[in-house]
């Protein structure tokens, strides 16, 4: 039958095989499968030569997956000697190797993925009928899925090749990344796939990811790439494959990170790391004007690696925290893991003894809470409750997670506090009904504006108006100076010695920001509505590294007046708050509470349970990490300031004339003031001074990265204070909680200024 083929058939079998031999498939391989293409196709050329061969290349890959790619020798002997197909294997049909139309055959690189694939489409002629027929059956479906899978590589794949001269544009490639995974709906599941495959190893982990945000780079073909020499041999045309991502962990203890890319290894000899990387630097980073100027791909490659660590070990706390708690698990002798263990079990301890045993089922539950909760997300804190991601950071790697706590981004209320939030209880007067848009557009300003003297408290650009902020920031340095309102029987005092509450101490008349709400008619852009659209600015919980803790900082230069975030919490009553003060001092913790007390001035007598505090300590919002900075030290404390050394004359005299003649009689340059933050009291949902919130903003410029403070108003000389208080740290010139290190010097200078 060969000799009598037509030179033609010839001719188009010599230029199969040597389309097959430019994707490394040798004439051994492909001669046995296009016989037997050729035998079910009834000689049909067209079928086998459309695409490019996409045909037969998937048999040939097809035939190896199923073990039929070595052939039996008569076979080649037979194809070459009568240059025709065996009839042999006619079992399969032409259904099974069709396939509806897809892109041109794959790389050589295809091969690797082939012996995954299950397929049988060559039945061995030894199998049962029924099996055969059931191997059949589905084979079109299969078939199908199988170039499917088989054509995916293609995509994914990333071919290194020379740079071309002009500067590489990254958008565009990344853009064409995207474009690849919206047109093959394959893609993402397939990658999802790549990256879901994580595999235990004994007491380590392998992750296995392909990396689709590499973009594709032109090529040529004599780059080489690493060898693990289990290549097949894909002959010269070097394309490297999709970038294949091994990142493993042993019980050692150790990380490896491995690239894998597959060569002929007759052809490569490993190069110098150093040189790999001007390599890379050169070719691929060098024309990106973004980089800086001392970017290198080592130091990228360290960064990487210790991002793998620092995440791979503080979810490896996490973990092992939860682990001990519920019993199981055995902990790591990790530094932090034993004084965050050391730390739990002397909470445990102390609630038992004393805590838990005397404390409410409600304060029970909640130290318990704390106990358990201990899963922060390190990449947002708020695990998604805010508009914006925060994540945690800890430049020094001793602590490694801040305190337990539940992220809630509003106040809720923890068991008595009576919140009235009635619309009914909102008059017309309290909201601006005839509203539209923007009320800070509108010609006239609206009821809302009522509360800040007819003038809304914010500019256009959504700041707090500097005189607002000042106003805010001197009633708390100089309450003396404000107005105060006495209540008869003071609630708070009430909650503290219900038998004989002392006189009430004052509480100061303060200004509330008003903003418009549910039943104004303006719209959520509305410029007085700010604080209720919540945390805009890129903000970070760092560990301060300065005895204070977790602080907060803003990655973003502020100018005065910047909305930060609110301080929110659980609502108590003073009575709850008291006892959870009492029992944070049994168990030796302290929490930082604010009472809601600038409305009492205007409530008149309250019931106990009507004054109300916040407390984050166990729900809360970032609020809840904002350190304190002794903004200005009060008359009869700053003597002690300016002991310090380091203060200047200039600071001293300034800050001498300003506490004597006080902050209202200097021009704001003189206003110095040390923490950065104003707490301001803002009136959204209820009319009355009863239940606020209380909202953070900017009281100066601050630079990125700077802390963020304010001055909590602690009186740390009061020895009567009911609340066990911190030896402040805040290391500001006006420091008034620090231990005072000179009393000699005191005398001295309190003399001084005597005179
Ligand atoms: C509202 S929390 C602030 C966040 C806290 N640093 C943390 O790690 O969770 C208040 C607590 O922080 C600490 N702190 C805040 N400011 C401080 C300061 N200036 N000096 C010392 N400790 C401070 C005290 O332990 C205080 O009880």
């Amino acid at each position: 039958m060969g000799s009598s083929r037509p030179s033609e058939w010839k001719k188009r079998a010599q230029q199969a095989v040597k389309a097959m031999k430019s994707l490394g498939i040798s004439s051994k391989q492909s001669g046995p499968v296009l016989k037997r293409l050729l035998n079910v196709f009834d000689d049909n050329w067209a079928l086998i030569e459309d695409e490019n061969y996409r045909v037969l290349a998937d048999a040939i890959l097809d035939a190896q997956a199923n073990g039929n790619g070595d052939p039996e020798p008569e076979e080649i002997d037979a194809f070459s000697a009568e240059g025709g197909p065996s009839t042999s294997l006619a079992a399969a049909t032409r259904e099974d190797y069709l396939c509806p139309p897809s892109p041109p055959p794959p790389s050589p690189r295809a091969e690797q993925h082939a012996t995954a694939r299950e397929l049988a489409i060559s039945p061995r002629a030894d199998s049962p009928p029924q099996a055969r027929a059931s191997t059949r059956a589905p084979a079109k479906k299969r078939r199908k899925q199988t170039i499917d899978a088989y054509l995916q590589p293609v995509e994914e794949a990333v071919f290194l090749r020379e740079p071309k001269p002009e500067p590489v544009d990254m958008d565009s490639r990344c853009q064409d990344v995207q474009r690849g995974e919206a047109s093959n709906p394959g893609f993402q599941e397939q990658s999802d796939r790549n990256h879901r495959k994580i595999s235990g190893t004994r007491n380590g982990t392998v992750q296995r990811c392909r990396n689709m945000e590499i973009p594709t780079l032109s090529v040529e073909p004599r780059i080489n790439m690493l060898n693990n020499g289990t290549s097949s041999g894909a002959g010269n045309v070097q394309e490297a494959p999709g970038l294949d991502i091994d990142v493993a962990s042993s019980a050692t203890g150790e990380v490896k990170m491995s690239l894998k890319c597959s060569v002929d290894p007759s052809k490569f000899r490993m190069p110098a790391l150093e040189a790999v990387f001007k390599m890379v630097e050169d070719k691929c980073l060098g024309s990106c004007k973004a980089l800086p100027p001392d970017f290198s791909v080592g130091r990228l490659m360290t960064e990487i690696c210790q991002c793998v660590l620092q995440l791979g070990t503080e979810h490896a706390l996490e973990h092992n925290t939860q682990s001990d708690i519920v019993g199981n698990g055995s902990r790591s002798e990790d530094d932090g893991n034993r004084k965050q263990k050391a730390a739990e079990e002397s909470l445990v301890s102390n609630g038992s003894e004393s805590g838990l045993v005397n404390s409410t089922p409600a304060q029970q539950q909640h130290l318990a809470l704390s106990i358990l909760k201990t899963n922060h997300d390190v990449m947002d804190i708020s695990k998604g409750e805010e508009e914006i991601r925060i994540s945690i950071v800890n430049e020094f790697g001793s602590e490694k997670f801040p305190p337990s706590f539940y992220y809630i981004p509003q106040n809720v209320v923890f068991q008595n506090a009576l919140v009235d939030m009635s619309l009914a209880k909102i008059g017309g007067e309290d909201c601006c009904a005839d509203c539209f848009g923007n009320c800070l557009s509108a010609p006239e300003p609206c009821p809302c504006a009522r509360e800040t003297g007819g003038e809304y408290a914010y500019t256009p650009e959504g700041l707090l108006r500097p005189a607002f902020i000042d106003e805010c920031v001197s009633a708390n340095l100089f309450p003396a100076e404000h107005q105060k309102v006495f209540c008869e029987t003071c609630p708070l005092e009430r909650s503290r010695n219900k038998a004989s509450p002392e006189p009430c101490r004052g509480h100061l008349a303060r200004k509330f920001i008003k903003e418009c709400w549910n039943k104004c008619g303006c719209n959520m852009q509305c410029g007085n509505r700010v604080v209720q659209r919540g945390i805009t600015s890129n903000l970070k919980v760092f560990f301060t590294g300065e005895g204070t803790g977790w602080g907060l900082r803003t990655l973003d230069e502020l100018p005065k007046g910047s909305f930060i975030c609110e301080y929110a919490g659980e609502i108590l009553t003073s009575a709850e708050l008291h006892e959870r003060a009492v029992q944070n001092m049994q168990n030796g913790t302290y929490v930082h509470p604010i009472i809601l007390d600038a409305g009492l001035s205007s409530e008149g007598l309250l019931k106990d349970k009507e004054a109300l505090c916040l407390d984050g300590t166990f729900y809360g919002n970032v609020g809840r990490f904002i350190n304190h900075r002794c903004a200005l030290a009060r008359c009869g404390h700053f003597y002690d300031v300016f002991l310090n050394d380091s203060i200047k004359d200039e600071d001293y005299n300034i800050s001498c004339q300003f506490i004597i003649s006080g902050w209202n009689n200097h021009p704001p340059s003189f206003r110095c003031c040390d923490a950065n933050l104003a707490v301001v009291p803002v009136e959204v949902e209820t009319p009355d001074h009863h239940y606020y919130h209380l909202a953070f903003f900017t009281s100066k410029k601050v630079e990125a990265f700077e802390e963020l403070t304010w001055d909590y108003g602690i009186d740390f000389e009061d020895k009567n204070r009911h609340v066990k208080t911190f030896e402040c740290l805040c290391g500001s010139r006006y420091c008034r909680g620090r231990r005072r290190r000179h009393p000699r010097k005191r005398s001295i200078v309190a003399a001084a200024a005597a005179e």
